[in-house]
C-alpha cells in the first residue's frame, strides 16, 4: 500500500512544546504549532518554536503557522535562522487574498507566498477558509486555489475556517464548498490535503473517507472541545482511534 492509500494522518495544533508533548501521547502524527489567541493561523514566537523543536527533534513532524499573507512580514527574519528548528511545512492564512480581486490588489499576496517557496529549506501550505465568502474575510476560493497553488509551487492547501467565534461546520453544509471531488481534483494536482475547521468526532470518520492527507483539529483535542483551553490526551487518542478504524475499503 503507497502512502497515500494509507488512512489520513492526524495534524494537532498546539500552543506550547507543552501541549505538543500532550498531543503525541494521544497519538498526534503532526504537531502544528500556532497560537490560538492571535487568530485562525496564529504566528507563535520564536521562543515556542525553538522550544517544540527541543522534544520533537524530527523536523517531519511539525509544522508552523506563520499568520495571514495579507498581513506580510512583519518581522519573519527569525524564522529563515531556525537552522534546525525549522518545521517541514510553514502555513499561511489566504484571507484578503481573492483571486478574482486581481484588479485592485493592494498588495501582491502570490509574491509573498513565492518568496517563501522559494527561500528556504520547507513546504509551504496555503490555508484556505470555507467561510472565504464572509464580510471581513474576503479569501482565497476554493474554486481558485488548487490551481493558484499549483503556479505557486506550494505542497499544499489547508481547508479552515477563519471566524473561529461562530465556527462555520462548513462539512454539514448542503453544498459544502469543498467536495471529495475538490480532494481528489487536488491530490491529482500533486497537492497535499488538510481538512479542518471545527471537526468533531461525527465529522472526522466521513471526511476520511474523502482521503485527504491529513485530518487537522484544534478544538476538537483541547479539554471540552474549546480551542483556547489545553490539549486533552485522551481525546486525541479518540480521535486517531476514529482513524486507525476505517476499513481499508474506506481508506482507499
Ligand atoms: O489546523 C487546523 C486548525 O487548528 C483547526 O482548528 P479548529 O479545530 O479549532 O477549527
Amino acid at each position: 500500500m503507497s502512502e497515500r492509500q494509507k488512512r489520513p494522518k492526524l495534524l494537532v495544533s498546539v500552543a506550547s512544546a507543552t501541549e505538543a508533548v500532550e498531543a503525541l501521547q494521544g497519538g498526534a502524527d503532526l504537531i502544528d504549532l500556532k497560537r490560538p489567541d492571535r487568530g485562525p493561523l496564529g504566528r507563535p514566537d520564536a521562543s515556542d518554536v525553538l522550544d517544540l523543536a527541543r522534544i520533537l527533534p524530527d523536523p517531519h513532524q511539525r509544522s508552523l503557522a506563520l499568520g495571514e499573507l495579507a498581513d506580510g512580514p512583519p518581522d519573519l527574519h527569525w524564522v529563515a535562522h531556525l537552522g534546525e528548528a525549522r518545521p517541514r511545512f510553514v502555513k499561511f492564512g489566504t484571507s484578503r487574498c481573492r483571486a478574482s480581486d486581481d484588479q485592485t490588489p493592494s498588495f501582491s499576496w502570490r509574491e509573498r507566498a513565492r518568496a517563501w517557496v522559494e527561500s528556504h529549506d520547507w513546504q509551504v501550505i496555503l490555508g484556505i477558509y470555507a467561510d472565504f465568502d464572509q464580510p471581513g474575510v474576503n479569501g482565497l476560493e476554493p474554486t481558485r486555489a488548487v490551481e493558484e497553488a499549483h503556479a505557486l509551487g506550494c505542497a499544499g492547501l489547508l481547508v479552515d475556517t477563519f471566524d473561529k467565534a461562530n465556527p462555520t461546520r462548513w462539512y454539514r453544509q448542503p453544498a459544502p464548498p469543498i467536495t471529495p471531488d475538490w480532494v481528489a481534483h487536488a491530490r491529482a494536482s500533486g497537492l497535499l490535503v488538510a481538512l479542518a475547521g471545527s471537526l468533531d468526532a461525527q465529522a472526522i470518520p466521513r471526511l476520511a473517507t474523502w482521503q485527504p492527507d491529513f485530518i487537522a483539529v484544534r478544538s476538537a483535542a483541547c479539554l471540552h472541545g474549546d480551542r483556547r483551553g489545553p490539549i486533552d490526551p485522551r481525546r486525541v487518542e479518540h480521535l486517531r482511534l476514529l482513524l486507525d478504524q476505517m476499513s481499508p475499503d474506506e481508506a482507499l
